[in-house]
């Protein structure tokens, strides 16, 4: 049988302010030499500012750099800053992360996942999404070697970055339902633990939906605990297969063809209602469970045009063609996904 690596973070600190303490962690991590932190424009101001000074308190040397964009250009920005670099911090959102979780791989260099926001089950996991305009690619990459989950900061980012975070949770009931069928039809490898791990924390996260409330700390690590346990799922299948299936394949269109897309988690929650219709199964219970988180569950809600949502439906199996599901290698024709569209109320 073939052999199998899983990756895990050796440390992980979720709770207010411990970012405050990234010095410190570091040192306990035995992190020697310089440091670069990764962020964004606002998140450098919102986290990464605090990052740098505990660690220029403990004698760190640091640099840093912004990117925007989760491009393979974003990737050779950090790059070029990566000489003598001991250790990359990735302080933001979720493209940020996976810039910063890249361009560590690449380099060898350790990494740490520090987000600034609840949105996406992207802070563990040993992959990273990158965008071109050909498409986005599910790379494999590191795990981070610690997770510094600053709750206030996460407590504090606008609300629907945290639902975003919970819809991307709901969205794997479709993804586990699509692995299924690989296995099935493909003989693809397929992980039981990884697909129970994955479904356990998306019931777990409906069940407890009434606990997510805006600026609670508790909400912030419930939504944080519940991203770190999906990401353990995908760091145990290797893959994105546990959490990313169909419904992430119509996100993944939308943010190539829509003007103004919508965060990642809501269009792969809609999707997930859309692709669990396909699938046969119960698509109500799980627009439902984003009403009850309050994510979006229609075209109008994601500010989105229904002419978008279709061509979106139309061309998903084109993305990671690889990676097969119920779209099958055909996908949609326009007038089928006008009529699963409507039925299921996206539009
Ligand atoms: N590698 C993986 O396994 C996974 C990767 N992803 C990827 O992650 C990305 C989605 O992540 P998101 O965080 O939704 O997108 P994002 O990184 O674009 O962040 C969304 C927005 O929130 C802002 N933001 C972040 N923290 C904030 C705060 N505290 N206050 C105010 N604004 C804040 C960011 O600056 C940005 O404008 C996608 O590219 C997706 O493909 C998603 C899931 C898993
Ligand atoms: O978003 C993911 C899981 O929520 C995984 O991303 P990919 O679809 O890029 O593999
Ligand atoms: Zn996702």
């Amino acid at each position: 049988m073939d052999s199998k690596k899983i990756q895990m973070p050796r440390e992980v600190h979720i709770g207010p302010d411990v970012l405050e303490q990234t010095g410190s962690i570091c040192k306990d991590l035995r992190i020697d030499g310089d440091i670069l932190v990764v962020s964004g424009k606002n998140t450098l101001k919102i986290g990464g500012k605090k990052a740098i000074d505990s660690l220029e308190k403990e004698n760190y040397s640091v640099d840093s750099v912004q990117i925007t964009e989760a491009t393979k250009q974003s990737i050779e920005k950090v790059d070029r800053k990566l000489d003598n670099i001991s250790l990359i911090i990735g302080v933001g959102g979720g493209k940020v992360i996976d810039v910063a979780k890249m361009a560590s791989t690449n380099r060898d260099i350790y990494f740490i996942s520090a987000p600034t926001a609840a949105s996406h089950d992207g802070i563990v996991s040993p992959l990273a999404s990158i965008k071109d305009p050909q498409g986005s690619y599910s790379l494999k990459a590191q795990s981070p070697i610690g997770v510094i989950a600053d709750t206030n900061i996460i407590r504090n980012a606008p609300f629907k970055l945290l639902v975003s975070g919970c819809a991307d949770i709901v969205s794997n009931y479709t993804a586990v339902k699509d692995w299924k069928l690989a296995k099935r039809l493909q003989n693809e490898n397929y992980s039981e633990s990884a697909a129970a791990l994955s479904l356990m924390t998306a019931k777990l996260m409906i069940t407890s939906a009434d606990a997510i409330k805006p600026r609670l700390e508790e909400s912030a690590r419930l939504v944080v605990k519940s991203l770190f346990s999906s990401g353990m799922a995908i760091s145990i299948a290797g893959t994105s297969r546990p959490a990313s299936g169909s419904e992430h394949k119509f996100s993944h269109a939308l943010d190539k063809i829509a003007p103004q897309p919508a965060l990642h988690g809501e269009q792969c929650g809609v999707g997930s209602i859309l692709m669990m219709c396909l699938q046969g199964g119960d698509w109500e219970f799980i627009r439902d469970a984003l009403k009850k988180i309050k994510a979006p569950t229609t075209s109008k809600e994601l500010k989105i045009k229904p002419e978008y949502i279709i061509k979106a439906l139309t061309m998903a199996h084109t993305i990671r063609k690889e990676r097969y599901t119920i779209l099958g290698d055909r996908g949609l024709s326009k007038s089928a996904a006008e009529n699963l569209a409507i039925k299921t109320e996206v539009i």
